[in-house]
């Protein structure tokens, strides 16, 4: 298992080994051990979620669920390619707005770990791409938020396509106007 920092913190890029032969690999996708070994350990998961996007550009983002039901997720690419971005919401944190993005793909089976008190959404960069992650809380659609995600000055691969967005992404409030149910912990 191969873990990485980012720009920010506590967002970490996960890469479990992979086992290639004549059949193809097998890889461990999560595995608590390893990763605790590898000195990192993560809230406990509750939930595993699986979608799929159509089109090549399809944006869904960005979302976070505010507390008590705060979402920290583990995402990974099981079909296509796509970008994916954490943004840190923590107001009063050193990195409060900030962004990164990360390609996960199937062929380089990353994973990013995005801890509650950041937004996550992604795009996809090829046709029928599927994510699959975890989360450490259940859904709670009394508790779900999103905000626009061409509000925070990500740089966004696949400048001039028309993303599609579902209808509540397209309404959502921009970074500016959005008043954070985060804070920095002191
Ligand atoms: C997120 C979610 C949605 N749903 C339902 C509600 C709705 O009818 C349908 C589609 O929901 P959405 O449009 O919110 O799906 P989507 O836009 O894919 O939302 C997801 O986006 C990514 C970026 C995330 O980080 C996730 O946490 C989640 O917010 O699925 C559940 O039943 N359970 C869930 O956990």
């Amino acid at each position: 298992m191969k873990v990485e920092a980012t720009r920010l913190p506590g967002v970490l890029i996960l890469t479990p080994k992979r086992f290639g032969d004549h059949r193809g690999f097998f890889s461990e996708s999560w595995n608590r051990r390893t990763l605790e070994a590898a000195g990192v350990s993560l809230p406990e998961f509750v939930q595993d979620n699986h979608s799929l996007s159509r089109a090549v550009g399809t944006v869904r983002g960005l979302h976070f669920q505010s507390p008590p039901h705060a979402q920290g997720k583990l995402v990974r690419c099981g079909r296509g390619r796509i970008f994916d971005v954490a943004v840190d919401a923590r107001r009063g944190a050193p990195s409060y707005g900030q962004w990164v993005g990360e390609e996960l793909s199937f062929e380089n089976g990353r994973q990013l770990w995005i801890p509650a008190g950041f937004l996550h959404g992604f795009m996809t960069l090829e046709p029928d791409s599927e994510i699959i992650y975890k989360c450490t809380d259940h859904y709670a659609p009394e508790c779900d938020g999103g905000v626009r995600w061409d509000s925070c000055g990500i740089d966004w691969p696949l400048a001039g396509v028309t993303p599609v967005l579902s209808e509540k992404d397209e309404k959502a409030p921009a970074f500016a106007d959005f008043v954070t149910p985060f804070r920095a912990e002191v």
